[in-house]
């Protein structure tokens, strides 16, 4: 891959983060410049991701509010004036243990409030979910039920990245998203497109939930 093709591609990823963030931001799901988003991109061997920059208006990102990263460590490849995303370490965890190649993280309201309700500050819970078809768009093999944990939203990113390596790595089969109590949700996929599509899965089963469709 020559320099001008390495530019290209990451100037292309740019333009796509800046698009869906805008997008998720017009939602509602990424207020008071809460959310970040991430993808892992075919230059340096494929370690490399392109993540949003930390603190700034998720609704008017541009290509040139994006940081470079190792994927797998979350370190900044090309130190700028631009920080990374303070949940950036989180990303990195979705990375190491799987084959996504994008990963989404937003403040939607009922995914935020089904992890206020389950979360818990003292040990990782599990939101169970069974029953609704839209388990179907998770891309699961059995879609009849699951399980997403909902870990402790520490203080120290590095620490709620250390408890998400360490379920996915024992978790092969773990369902592409996550909670964090009091938090967000955290969903991933193979490209933008499929993490948001399971982003809006995860949110509208919440909705559900908060509805109360499966209560009684
Ligand atoms: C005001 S939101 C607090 C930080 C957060 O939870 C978030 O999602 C945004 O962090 P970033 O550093 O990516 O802007
Ligand atoms: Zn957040």
């Amino acid at each position: 891959m020559t320099i001008l093709d390495k530019r290209t591609e990451l100037t292309t990823a740019g333009a796509s983060l800046a698009s869906f963030s805008r997008d998720l931001y017009a939602r509602g799901w990424m207020p008071g410049t809460s959310g970040n988003l991430s993808v892992r991109i075919p230059v340096g061997h494929g370690e490399t991701a392109l993540i949003t920059a930390s603190g700034r208006d998720k609704g008017s990102l541009t290509e040139d509010d994006m940081v470079a990263v190792h994927a797998q460590t979350g370190d900044v490849l090309v130190p700028g004036s631009l920080k990374a995303s303070a949940e950036t370490s989180i990303h990195a965890a979705v990375y190491a243990a799987t084959e996504a190649r994008a990963v989404i993280h937003v403040h939607s309201p009922y995914a935020t409030v089904m992890a206020c309700r389950t979360g818990e500050s003292d040990r990782t819970t599990s939101l169970r979910l069974e029953r609704f078809e839209l388990l179907k768009g998770l891309g699961l093999d059995d879609p009849s039920r699951t399980e997403i944990p909902v870990f402790r939203n520490w203080p120290q990113v590095q620490m709620i990245a250390d408890e998400v390596d360490e379920h996915l790595g024992t978790h092969p089969d773990a369902a592409p998203g996550l909670l964090i109590a009091d938090h967000g949700i955290t969903t991933w996929g193979k490209d933008l497109a499929q993490a948001r599509n399971r982003l809006e899965c995860f949110e509208a089963i919440c909705q559900l939930l908060v509805l109360g469709a499966m209560d009684s």
